[in-house]
């Protein structure tokens, strides 16, 4: 019989209710005890759910407290020495400190491949010891099993866990760490096979990137040493890319199960097919559901993938139908989005429904397709329905892309000519002072906009109020003494949201919480047709915030890549095009906010790195359309007007050129957890144009001093020319409070003005 798998599940909750409890916790509203009482429930919530939807190999431990990455690092006891651990079990608040800082700086965040949920990142010394410290994979498979469930652990793989990490002191390579973390992977094993498990899932994706044969030898030789040791069938899932050349040596692994995705990758079925035999005794994990995306299945194109498979290996029984990935990356149920428009909601599928969609494929492969023809017969006629809807194309906007001419990509005049006549006009100081864009998104705003949604505040009042805390963000940089200003950005409910709310193309759910990092979620927005601008969506909010202050003020935008990259893009057509079709309407803006008089605008950009591919020859295409999108977004104003952009948790160092030619005239970047190493991809490549390196994290409720400020700036300026530098935060202040906020800016306005005087020279007018 053909197996289903789930591979994980959203943490949230159906109603965000994880996020809640954390926080109630870090709020000290409610106790531990408490929190674990309502984590349990919230599990046990999500066991039922996968149970009675027929799923066959439940996950356990892919639900964390903050992140599974660092959860991994608690279990192996890598913890970094500044916490304080001095061995057994490793407190809560240490855990939570370890993600957010606390007396010592957190741990560093960075994206989970090319996905926007953000991992922690682990680190390790030369000397690093590893011991088996928390039995969490343990305690969950018991729990789940108290209640009659037979879960798969979901473990971080061993090499996978190392290759995230990041090296401390000496360079060495984390995979000369596997001797030493290896017993520990084998006594959990051990501990989870005398408990009662059968299954382990080892979560490899970086067995799906480029690899050398030297690290394929390595997982040959770590699997087949795990596997010995082990009497669990050990099901090895790696994702988000292809196997691509090292497919054969994946399928060669000792291990009971292989996961694919394909869909991602569906060229592996070809593939395996053109291979002489089915893979020994091997089960074959088939992700056929998109786990990244919330498009209903063509169940019918599936299942001929799953039935081509079956005929070639004469082995039903040995496929296992699941997703393409863990379904953390999608909401959680589309039946709560009461207000959906029906038309497209009839084209989705969140979580639970992608299980509903698993149960129909896995009957048709077991018991015959006549078990479950009117499903498939339902199914198609949907994904027809989406086929041939009449509001998915949008002339205009198809004719518009295709009459632009090269020109509509480049600025006027080159960087150093453009500097010249922004200095003139903006007459900064050295070390200019600025921030990302938002301020406090606080309960009060929140609320407010809550009560605007709810009919509880008319839209008169949410404005008013609106303006109110503009103004008050307004006067508060100026009393900080900050150079260039910006709105506060307390209209938006997110970057990426608050503009697809204003273009055509996009939907909106009400629920569609996807986590980001930690108890941090977003709501992505669905693009189902050719995106295009009604009107201008922030010229208001930043005409009248200039209209309160002489100081510059900075206009906010959000990029094409990253409005992209951040939401659910529609599969009928390459991403590349309805990239091109978000920067149109993006350059729109820009136009409108300089005729407005906004002399500097920034256009975040994020997820550019995190759209690379994951395999590198398929990086020079990729950065070609995405620069190419950005640049089309920004090249439609005059040299006088400064464009800024932004990018957050990114390795810069190999996308150095694409950097460079996106021009803009200022690219503030997030610096600071990495000690400004990141500073260093800049430096040997020359940069010319100007940085705003972060100086501050502040995704850490601490705050940071002067000193540690003014000690980054030195490093900047050992790297950089001090003409080249801004003084900013390294991302958005909105997930900080006002408190935090002030004092925090003080102190970096501080660090500025010690900069200033140890290194400014006047800019050049
Ligand atoms: C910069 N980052 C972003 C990423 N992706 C995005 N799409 N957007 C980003 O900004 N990726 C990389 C990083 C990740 N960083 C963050 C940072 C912060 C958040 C965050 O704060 N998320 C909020 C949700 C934001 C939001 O949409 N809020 C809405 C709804 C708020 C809400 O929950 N309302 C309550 C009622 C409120 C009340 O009555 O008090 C409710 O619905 O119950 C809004 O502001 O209106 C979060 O809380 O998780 C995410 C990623
Ligand atoms: N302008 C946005 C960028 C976040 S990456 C903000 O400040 O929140
Ligand atoms: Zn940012």
């Amino acid at each position: 019989m053909a197996l289903s798998a789930s591979l994980g599940f959203p943490r949230m909750g159906a109603r965000r209710e994880l996020k809640r409890a954390i926080e109630a916790y870090w709020g000290k509203s409610i106790s531990r005890e408490a929190l674990f009482a309502q984590t349990a429930d919230l599990r046990k919530t999500r066991w039922l759910l996968q149970r009675d939807s027929g799923v066959d190999l439940i996950p356990s431990n892919d639900f964390s407290l903050y992140d599974h990455v660092l959860d991994t690092a608690v279990m192996v006891g890598a913890i970094p020495a500044r916490f304080g651990w001095t061995g057994g079990d490793v407190d809560l608040d240490t855990y939570f400190a370890m993600a957010r800082g606390g007396q010592v700086p957190a741990m560093e965040m960075t994206k989970w491949f090319d996905t926007n949920y953000h991992y922690i990142v682990p680190e390790f010394t030369s000397d690093q010891a590893f011991q088996l410290t928390s039995t969490k994979p343990l305690d969950e498979f018991r729990e789940a099993q108290a209640l009659g469930i037979q879960t798969v652990p979901v473990i971080l793989g061993p090499i996978t866990f190392l290759l995230l990490g990041k090296t401390k002191g000496a360079d060495f390579n984390p995979l000369d760490l596997l001797p030493k973390l290896l017993p520990v992977y084998e006594t959990l094993l051990q501990q989870l096979a005398e408990a009662g498990a059968k299954w382990v899932q080892l979560d490899e994706p970086c067995l799906a990137l480029d690899r050398t044969e030297e690290e394929l030898a390595i997982y040959q030789e770590v699997y087949t040493r795990l596997v010995n040791h082990t009497v669990l069938s050990i099901s090895l899932t790696t994702y988000f890319a292809g196997l691509g050349n090292h497919l054969t040596a994946a399928l060669n692994l000792p291990v009971s199960a292989l996961h694919l995705d394909l869909v991602r990758a569906p060229e592996q079925v070809e593939q395996l097919l053109s291979l002489p035999q089915w893979p020994q005794d091997k089960y074959l994990s088939l992700g056929v559901i998109d786990g990244r995306n919330v498009w209903k299945n063509d169940l019918n194109y599936s299942l001929a993938l799953l039935q081509r498979v079956a005929a070639w290996g004469a082995a039903s029984d040995r496929i296992i139908v699941s997703p393409s990935c863990s379904l953390l990356h999608v909401p959680w149920d589309l039946d709560t989005e009461k207000a959906l428009d029906a038309e497209v909601k009839d084209w989705l599928a969140f979580a639970k429904q992608k299980l509903a969609e698993m149960e129909i494929l896995k009957t048709a492969v077991n018991d015959g397709v006549e078990n479950v023809q009117t499903a498939l017969d339902d199914n198609r006629a949907a994904v027809e329905r989406r086929r041939t809807s009449t509001r998915i194309h949008n002339r205009l906007v198809n004719e518009r892309l295709a009459g632009l001419t090269e020109d509509a990509y480049t600025r006027t005049s080159p960087f150093a000519a453009r500097k010249s006549v922004q200095q003139a006009r903006l007459q900064l100081k050295p070390f200019p002072t600025t921030t990302i864009g938002s301020f406090p998104q606080t309960k009060e705003v929140r609320k407010a906009r809550a009560d605007f949604r709810s009919g509880a505040q008319t839209k008169e009042q949410y404005e008013a109020f609106l303006r109110s805390k503009t103004e008050e963000c307004v006067r508060l940089q100026e009393s900080l003494g900050l150079d260039v200003l910006v709105h506060g950005e307390f209209e938006r409910t997110d970057m990426v949201e608050y503009f697809g709310e204003q273009m055509d193309g996009f939907i909106f759910t009400k629920n569609g919480w996807v986590q980001s990092y930690g108890t941090r979620c977003v709501k992505p927005p669905i693009i189902y047709g050719d995106v295009s601008r009604p009107e201008s969506m922030t010229v208001t909010w930043s005409s009248y915030a200039q209209s309160l202050s002489k100081r510059p003020m900075k206009g906010m935008l959000t990029g094409p890549v990253t409005i992209l990259q951040w939401s659910f893009v529609r599969d009928d057509q390459p991403r590349e095009t309805t990239c091109r079709q978000i920067a149109l309407a993006i350059r729109d803006e820009v136009v409108d906010l300089e005729a407005a008089g906004i002399p500097i605008i920034q256009i975040d950009e994020p997820a550019l790195r995190e759209g690379l591919p994951l395999h590198r020859g398929e990086w020079e295409a990729y950065l070609k359309w995405a620069v190419d999108c950005f640049k089309l977004a920004a090249s439609g104003v005059q040299d006088e007007t400064q464009i800024h952009t932004h990018m957050c948790y990114a390795e810069f160092n190999d996308i150095m050129p694409a950097i460079q030619s996106m021009d803009a005239d200022v690219i503030s970047i997030e610096t600071s957890r990495s000690d400004m190493e990141l500073l260093d991809a800049f430096q040997q490549f020359s940069y010319q144009n100007d940085i705003g390196p972060g100086v501050y994290d502040i995704h850490s409720p601490r705050v940071p001093t002067v000193d540690e400020m003014v000690f980054l700036l030195e490093k900047t300026v050992d790297r950089l020319d001090p003409s080249q530098l801004w003084v900013n935060p390294d991302c958005g202040l909105k997930t900080r409070n006002e408190e935090e906020t002030v004092k925090a800016l003080e102190a970096m306005v501080e660090a500025a003005n010690i900069a200033r005087a140890r290194y400014g020279q006047p800019l050049n007018a």
